[in-house]
């Protein structure tokens, strides 16, 4: 179970987004997270991946807080991949940066249509729907057991969007993965959703 017991959430001095606001995900649950735009979606997805320390509260998998180092088994794609990779680094290596198997690293390129002629550029040289694929492809390399998927898909074309949640999808129901996302999209919320959190 990934549990957020009572968090209460504001940047540096100012309000409070959230408090005493929790949330208990169950593997194999698909959980969209539902606010009004500003009102701590994106911020609650960081806390969840433990990128944010809040105020109050803790966030739990299995009773335990989140590792300080090490694999998390709570992984985060957002919605700027181009934030979230080394720009000195070159594809392959951040594919690798999960440190899956050979084999599952190949699986995941296969089902997420990520060519070998991307592997030796860097992040600067992709497009962001390019890009995007291969956060996603490192976020499942790195067995997570919580996928938090922020707007995943907000920046793509309707056909690349359909092919990323399939994959998700898939992926979530062959491992039993617990999924909490935020979505503008309402058909696509209410396709993956099993359950829907307003935030506030
Ligand atoms: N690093 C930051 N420092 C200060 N304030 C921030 C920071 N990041 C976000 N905020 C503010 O915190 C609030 C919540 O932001 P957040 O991005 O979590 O909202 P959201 O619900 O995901 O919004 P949207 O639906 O528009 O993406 C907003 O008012 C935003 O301006």
């Amino acid at each position: 179970m990934l549990e957020a017991r009572a968090i209460a959430f504001g940047y540096g001095g100012g309000p409070l987004l959230y408090e005493g606001f929790s949330l208990a995900v169950a593997p194999g649950e698909r959980v969209q997270l539902a606010a009004p735009s500003g009102a701590g979606k994106t911020t609650l997805a960081r806390i969840l991946a433990g990128y944010e320390r809040p105020r109050a509260g803790t966030v739990l998998v299995d009773g335990a807080p989140l590792p300080r180092r090490g694999r998390c088994p709570v992984q985060l794609v957002g919605q700027h991949p181009e934030l979230t990779v080394d720009p000195r680094q070159t594809m392959a290596a951040v594919l690798a940066e999960a440190g899956a198997a050979p084999e599952e690293v190949e699986r995941l390129r296969a089902l997420l249509g990520i060519r070998d002629r991307w592997l030796t550029r860097y992040p600067r040289e992709l497009s962001g729907g390019e890009l995007q694929r291969f956060c996603i492809a490192r976020a499942l390399a790195a067995s997570p057991r919580y996928l938090i998927a922020d707007e995943v898909s907000t920046m793509l074309d309707a056909v690349t969007q359909a092919q990323i949640w399939s994959v998700l999808l898939a992926e979530a129901r062959a491992r039993d993965l617990g999924l909490v996302f935020v979505s503008h999209s309402p058909a696509l919320a209410a396709r993956i959703a099993t359950r829907v959190v307003p935030l506030a």
